[in-house]
């Protein structure tokens, strides 16, 4: 027998945080599975509403595990699971798991068309499966949720960001050579294009820290910009580009790093020179050193939740 959690819990923020561990505590001693879609519903049943997600898969599947789960189950959401009618995703899907009691949000939704909720879910559990609905975790009166989490980071609200999520919001990816002009300025840029699909703060400027995936335990301080780099002519491509303050030994291409947001410092602008534009940069590396020089992801910086 299980616990089982069900949802997309993109990001993975504190309420989700919230129903894992409201489910590991009903029964400690059962294992805790947490089922998850992927790719985001949306995606298939309405692409052009289909959110910038919050993390990778694999991400997503690290933070359930850090937040209790035993083990994740990735469901694969294609067009036929879309079309499955709650009974069909119940006996399909979820009693594989073997649940004895399942834990989900209160606005959980399932099944073709969204047609089931928690009292269908409980009828079909009915003899086999107990079901709890949470309720959704609140902060400063807004509920914890991925929308809010995605609006505010394209506010370039990363304070807020973090709030919601319980930690820094980071972007990941495989750092890419760009056109070998950051080094020029003076300045050397880690790369990460980011594809259409991913979430990232508001184009601009952002203290924060840079990490190696594979030395996950070294924030290095940073001083990262989000943009298309309005200054040159490039193919406007987002792109998060994080110069490690004060350092010209590295060598990041080709290797996986994580880039987190922790104070945004100004919006992106076109300078009419290279000039004009080093003495920012200059400027924006020496406030980044001021506020995350010492400790990029010092306790005292993450905002305290008031959940
Ligand atoms: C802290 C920081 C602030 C930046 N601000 C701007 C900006 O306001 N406008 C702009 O066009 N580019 C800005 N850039 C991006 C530079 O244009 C970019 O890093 C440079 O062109 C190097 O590109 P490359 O990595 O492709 O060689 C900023 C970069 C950093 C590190
Ligand atoms: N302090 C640093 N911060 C970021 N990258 C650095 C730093 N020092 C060296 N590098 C290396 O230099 C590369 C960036 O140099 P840059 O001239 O901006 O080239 P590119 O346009 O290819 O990004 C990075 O990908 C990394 O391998």
């Amino acid at each position: 027998m299980s616990i089982v959690v069900i949802g997309n819990f993109d990001g993975v923020h504190q309420g989700h945080q919230a129903v894992l561990a409201h489910a590991a505590a009903l029964a400690p001693e059962l294992p805790l599975v947490a089922m998850t879609f992927w790719p985001h519903p949306s995606s298939v049943v309405a692409p052009a509403r289909a959110p910038r997600l919050l993390t990778t898969l694999e991400r997503r599947i690290d933070l359930l595990q850090r937040s209790g789960a035993d083990r994740v189950v990735v469901i694969p959401f294609t067009p036929e699971l879309s079309q499955l009618s709650p009974a069909e995703f119940v006996e399909t899907w979820l009693m594989h798991a073997r649940p004895e009691h399942v834990v989900v949000g209160e606005n959980f939704r399932f099944g073709h068309k969204a047609a089931g909720d928690i009292t269908t879910l409980t009828e079909l559990g009915r003899g086999r499966f107990q079901v709890s609905a949470d309720v959704m975790v609140h902060q400063g009166g807004a509920r914890i949720s991925s929308t809010r989490t995605r609006a505010l980071l394209a506010e370039g609200d990363v304070v807020g960001a973090a709030a919601q999520l319980g930690r820094w919001f980071t972007y990941e990816g495989e750092v890419v050579r760009g056109h070998q002009r950051g080094r020029e300025l003076g300045f050397p840029t880690a790369n990460l294009p980011v594809p259409f699909d991913r979430a990232v703060p508001a184009d601009g400027v952002y203290a924060g820290f840079l990490r190696r995936l594979e030395e996950p335990t070294t924030a290095l301080p940073a001083a990262i910009s989000v943009g298309t780099n309005p200054t040159f002519d490039d193919v406007p491509v987002t792109t998060v580009e994080a110069n490690v303050l004060d350092r010209d030994d590295l060598d990041l291409y080709d290797i996986g790093v994580e880039v987190g947001f922790v104070r945004r410092l100004r919006g992106n602008t076109r300078f009419d020179g290279l000039d004009q534009l080093i003495t920012q940069i200059g400027k924006d590396v020496d406030a980044a050193r001021e506020l995350v020089g010492a400790d990029p992801t010092a306790a005292a910086l993450l905002p305290t939740a008031h959940v």
